[in-house]
């Protein structure tokens, strides 16, 4: 596919497939299309030319930063959950949220009283409530704390269904990845091992990293 924005080219006929069980981590400088790779697969985005084919089993989860900013503000936590999962029950939402840190009383609050890492809690238990089984996660983790972010990492390791991710963590990089997308100024490098081996193979670290 071609993407470009005004005069600024983003991908020049990338040619890229996600196959079953592969976790991919896109890496790449600040600006060389991460996000927007994430966007147009996931559909939030339309490539210029070009095709994004789904096959026809995959159900998709998508996690951007922006969705905690459509979490509606005067609704709680569970009303938010019902409103998204009208046909579940009260246990089983009360049940999910408590999975994701949401103890007691917390479930009734606001969204709009939120921390980003609560919102992200949140944003992440409605997707991951009825199980997709294609991942594609824009920076899960970044208001995460540690604890949440163990868990996250621990639940997705189980996870067996694809995965393509941006993440500036590292260990959410090479607990979660067994495949490398690069996006370099020259064109995509595809690596055929985690992050973890990539590193070993390179002697490099992903461009902007946390932790
Ligand atoms: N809707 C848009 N209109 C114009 N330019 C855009 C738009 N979205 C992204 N861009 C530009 O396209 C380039 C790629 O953006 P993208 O968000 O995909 O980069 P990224 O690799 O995810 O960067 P970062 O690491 O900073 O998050 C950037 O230069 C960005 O400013």
């Amino acid at each position: 596919m071609h993407k470009r924005y005004g005069e600024r080219t983003i991908y020049d006929g990338l040619d890229f497939q996600v196959r079953r069980r592969e976790r991919w981590c896109v890496m790449g400088i600040n600006g060389a299309g991460k996000s927007t790779l994430l966007k147009l697969i996931a559909g939030a985005s339309e490539p210029d030319s070009g095709t994004v084919t789904r096959g026809p089993s995959v159900k998709m989860g998508y996690f951007a930063q922006h969705a905690m900013e459509l979490l509606e503000a005067e609704r709680t936590v569970l009303q938010s959950l019902e409103d998204s999962f009208p046909q579940a029950g009260q246990a089983a939402l009360r049940a999910l949220a408590g999975c994701f840190g949401f103890s007691g009383d917390e479930i009734e609050k606001k969204c709009r009283v939120l921390s980003g890492g609560e919102k992200a809690r949140l944003v992440m238990a409605k997707m991951l409530f009825d199980p997709p089984n294609f991942l594609v996660l824009d920076e899960p983790t970044n208001h995460l704390d540690i604890a949440t972010k163990q868990m996250l990492v621990e639940a997705l390791s189980r996870f067996e269904g694809a995965m393509l991710f941006v993440s500036h963590d590292r260990h959410f990089l090479a607990a979660l990845s067994n495949r490398v997308l690069e996006l370099t100024p020259e064109g995509p490098h595809l690596y055929g091992g985690g992050y973890t081996e990539y590193v070993e193979r390179t002697g490099q670290e992903a461009p902007g990293l946390r932790t």
